[in-house]
């Protein structure tokens, strides 16, 4: 795959307008979910770029993220004239650039794609990176293709329209991209106040965690080996996830965050982790994110969810684990006690 171009915007019209000029095209469609369409769009209308655009408005949530969604972007393609030359922007949160990046990505094989990112989450991890797809069969992101956009803009503007839960819910990726690249990042993030964010200092915060991100994915656009440490807290994370989707969804940067409480016992337990400082992002996250209550009852399940990750070889259930906050290592297995013993520690 070819290097990702990522622009931190300062001015959305401006970096959309060269966007688009730079990608020759014949039909230019805009993808949003009902969410962005209303508190989003706004803030690009009347862009002359976009006047003969065509929208393409999905429901919003991950909840949607699926089969029956993708078939009513495709059929609204087919039916609006777009071939393998026009261009779609998705503008919307990681469910719109997971969909609409794989439905862009599919479509007669495969139509270029610019991602606009509108949440936290989808700034910093979902739109950057090339992984597009649908979650399927209750599972998180089952079918999907590494492609990726022509071009993403991040443009922080954008953070003004979404609520607390949507910001922690991407906080808990930047938390992510901390642990595993360096305890000063970590630290930083730690004692940032995101509950009342200067959104200046978020903006640069947001810049460097891409850059951590992007780094990764150039190593190692297929996730064949380093880009397993971006799935650091996941394994547990998208059980969680998919478990809550039988009952009550909840957000993808909360599954993360819980998923990473379990996951940095394991690192305790397997790899040697400062058991201080587990405990003190085990308590950054209890104070921001609560918690989702799950009993031993529920744990079958879990690790049912788990088997099918996508990160495992064989048999064995795969995990990033750390060794510190940067000290990375990929494909540590866990056998079902010691899966046991972790979501213990997360449920007790
Ligand atoms: O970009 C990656 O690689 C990641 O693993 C980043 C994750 O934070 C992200 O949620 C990703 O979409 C999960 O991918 P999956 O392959 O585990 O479905």
């Amino acid at each position: 795959m070819e290097k990702q171009k990522v622009i931190i915007s300062e001015n959305i019209h401006k970096t959309l307008e060269s966007s688009i000029d730079e990608c020759a095209h014949d039909k230019l469609f805009v993808l949003a979910d009902e969410n962005t369409a209303c508190m989003c769009l706004p803030l690009v209308k009347g862009l002359k770029c976009l006047e003969k655009a065509h929208y393409i408005i999905i429901k919003p949530s991950d909840t949607n993220k699926n089969l029956d969604t993708l078939a009513f972007v495709w059929s609204k393609l087919g039916q609006m004239g777009a071939t393998r030359h026009s261009l779609m922007i998705n503008i919307g949160g990681g469910m719109v650039t997971d969909l609409g990046g794989f439905a862009a990505s599919t479509f007669k094989r495969g139509i270029a794609y610019i991602n606009i990112p509108t949440t936290l989450l989808a700034m910093t991890d979902a739109s950057v990176g090339g992984k597009t797809g649908i979650n399927f069969n209750g599972l998180k992101n089952e079918i999907g293709v590494f492609n990726n956009a022509q071009s993403v803009i991040i443009d922080t503007v954008f953070l003004k329209t979404i609520n607390r839960e949507n910001m922690l819910s991407g906080y808990a990726e930047m938390l992510k991209h901390g642990l595993i690249y360096s305890s000063r990042m970590w630290a930083e993030i730690m004692n940032f106040d995101i509950e009342n964010p200067n959104l200046d200092e978020l903006r640069r915060m947001v810049a460097e965690s891409v850059a951590v991100k992007k780094r990764i994915v150039e190593q190692d656009p297929h996730e064949k080996g380093i880009r397993k440490a971006l799935n650091f807290g996941h394994t547990v994370g998208h059980a969680f996830e998919s478990f809550a989707m039988t009952r009550q969804p909840i957000l993808h940067g909360y599954a993360v965050a819980y998923g990473m409480i379990a996951e940095l016992y394991l690192c305790v337990t397997k790899a040697k982790f400062p058991t201080d400082k587990m405990y003190q992002t085990v308590d950054f996250i209890h104070s921001h994110y609560g918690r989702m209550n799950i009993t031993c009852d529920d744990y079958q399940l879990l690790y049912e969810f788990m088997t099918h990750d996508k990160k495992n070889i064989s048999d064995k259930i795969n995990f990033t684990l750390l060794g510190d906050t940067g000290d990375i290592r990929i494909n540590q297995t866990a056998d079902k006690e010691d899966i046991l013993n972790a979501l213990d520690f997360y449920a007790f």
